[in-house]
């Protein structure tokens, strides 16, 4: 799915009138299939953009479209239909604690159901080797009949991503996918939604705050501080230096080891920057 965003301006219903919006003037093209890391300190608008591209949040100014369609001058079950085709995984995914995680998993797949094959799923999983094949890849296999009450944070994290596997979206938004998930396990989650969403040839729009796997597995990073971009670069691009400024009074925020792409010919050792 193609994103255009043209000089757009949101804010969330709830924010007080003197806020600022929480996005401000965003221009940004991402082609169907392209992937891309969002990167920045707390609070600089990377959940709202996601939520925006969800069709969630609609703009306040300027023009949101996918596809070529904007979504907000779209009928209502033209909307709701392109809904079914954007997949958001929230940072805390909606998992209802009493499930077994298979119908979990399997709920991703509701949008492309008829409401017969909805119900009965939430009774009588449809599809057990699919969803074993999901969970398999985030290495929780043996998790399929579990209950969600009885998963660990992380575990539920992996299940809330394994959704998207089985999602009919050509968009995939991730916000944050990485929180609750130790370094290793980050990585092979993080490689294994990038395998995925190009295996289905889906845009793949990631939130990240470890900037060391937003550069390592995303060809494109976009930075954005105070409900602005602050710059959209190749992962090679974005130095040191850029990532000092993007977070500068955040540092603290700043995790992993970042190389710095502008001196690799003399092959520096990785500065490590802050861990929080
Ligand atoms: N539901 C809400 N109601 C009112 N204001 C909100 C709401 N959600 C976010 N905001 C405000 O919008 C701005 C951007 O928040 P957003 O959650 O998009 O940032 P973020 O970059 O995703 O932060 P984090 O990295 O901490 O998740 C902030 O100023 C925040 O206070």
């Amino acid at each position: 799915m193609k994103l255009e965003l043209d000089d757009l301006t949101a804010g969330h219903p709830a924010a007080r009138s003197t806020a600022q919006p929480a996005l401000r003037r965003i221009a940004l093209q991402v082609a169907a299939g392209e992937q891309v890391a969002v990167i920045g300190p707390s609070g600089a608008g990377k959940t709202t953009l996601l939520q925006v591209l969800a069709c969630s949040l609609p703009p306040r100014q300027g023009r949101l479209r996918l596809d070529g369609q904007e979504p907000w001058r779209l009928s209502r079950r033209a909307l709701q239909r392109l809904r079914g085709t954007l997949f958001l995984a929230p940072q805390v995914p909606p998992l209802p604690p009493r499930q077994r995680v298979v119908t979990a998993v399997l709920a991703a797949r509701l949008p492309a159901m008829g409401l017969w094959d909805s119900i009965r799923s939430l009774f009588y999983p449809i599809d057990i080797p699919a969803a074993f094949d999901a969970l398999d890849r985030f290495d929780l296999g043996d998790k399929l009949f579990e209950r969600v009450d009885r998963l660990s944070g992380g575990e539920r994290q992996r299940v809330g991503l394994a959704r998207a596997l089985l999602a009919p979206a050509r968009l995939w938004l991730v916000d944050e996918p990485l929180s609750a998930l130790d370094p290793t396990r980050a990585r092979q989650a993080v490689q294994t939604l990038t395998e995925g969403a190009r295996d289905r040839g889906a845009t793949l729009v990631a939130t990240l705050h470890q900037v060391d796997v937003a550069l390592a597995h995303f060809p494109r990073i976009v930075g954005m501080r105070d409900g602005a971009l602050a710059f959209d670069l190749p992962a090679g691009e974005v130095t040191r230096e850029r990532l000092a400024h993007l977070y500068a009074q955040h540092e603290h925020e700043l995790r992993g080891e970042v190389p710095d792409p502008s001196h690799h010919a003399a092959a520096p050792a990785p500065v490590t920057l802050h861990c929080r």
